[in-house]
């Protein structure tokens, strides 16, 4: 194990680099929360620190979202050798490879034209397609949230748990219930270049919380925003501590 960083005093440790597979969230992770999900902004030198952590630990870098493995590939293009998408529901393991969809369900389009119809109502609120779901975004009109969210729970309440409501920033997700970030993380961790690493998962929100455990279980360390950091500028000086003068 080593220490966290040599300018700041955390009080964790983490397995070394050439034990460890990192499994990082996105959105208030890596990157700051921005006003939409369109709107986030890779910093600079955040491409360039995320390279040289893969190099450093084998090539055992995953980012593991509840966005789309094409919004994933949109901001980091080939930098993650593998990546988790919609909380776990699709994984491609390696670059170039096939994504692997879990058999769920899908959303019924007749929710999606009532969400259209209701956001339309709520000027500021964004409605936000996934392959498998959709999310209600009320960052720009919080008081428009406690209505969204009834209307969420009212699609899901008859499904008998087929579909749920995801507790996320500003926003209401609805997707089919089965897969979490510890499925994906329990998956990727079962093939090169993962297996035999300990995983170190990282991320800000509650659906980042089945991915810590899962860490954990499997011998690693589950981190968190703002527990474990402030915020993610300081999670990327410390990404970017781990990585100086190597690469
Ligand atoms: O699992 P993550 O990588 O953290 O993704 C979680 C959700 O992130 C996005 O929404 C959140 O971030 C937006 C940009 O900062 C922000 O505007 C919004 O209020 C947040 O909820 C994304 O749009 C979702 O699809 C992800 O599930």
């Amino acid at each position: 194990m080593i220490s966290s960083s040599s300018s700041q005093d955390f009080r964790f440790q983490v397995p070394s680099l050439d034990q460890a597979a990192f499994l990082l969230d996105f959105d208030g992770t890596l990157v700051d929360i921005a006003p939409t999900p369109d709107s986030v902004v890779v910093p600079e030198g955040l491409p360039e620190t995320l390279r040289r952590l893969r190099a450093a630990c084998g090539d055992a870098l995953a980012i593991v979202s509840g966005r789309s493995i094409d919004q994933i590939d949109h901001f980091l293009g080939d930098i993650p050798f593998a990546v988790a998408g919609e909380h776990g529901i699709a994984v491609r393991h390696r670059p170039g490879g096939p994504v692997e969809r879990a058999a769920l369900p899908q959303v019924p389009q007749s929710w999606f034209a009532e969400a259209r119809e209701l956001v339309a109502g709520w000027p500021g609120a964004r409605l936000e397609h996934k392959p498998g779901g959709f999310v209600l975004h009320y960052r720009a009109v919080p008081e428009a949230g406690a209505a969204l969210r009834q209307a969420a729970e009212s699609w899901v309440k008859g499904t008998n748990g087929t579909f749920e409501v995801q507790t996320a920033k500003m926003a209401w997700e609805i997707r089919a219930a089965g897969v979490d970030k510890g499925y994906a993380v329990s998956m990727l961790m079962k093939s090169a270049p993962f297996t035999g690493r300990k995983p170190v998962f990282v991320g800000d929100d509650v659906t980042d919380e089945d991915g810590m455990a899962a860490a954990k279980r499997l011998g690693g360390v589950g981190l968190r925003i703002p527990t474990d950091f402030p915020n993610p500028t300081a999670f990327r000086a410390w990404l970017a501590s781990l990585v100086e003068g190597k690469g």
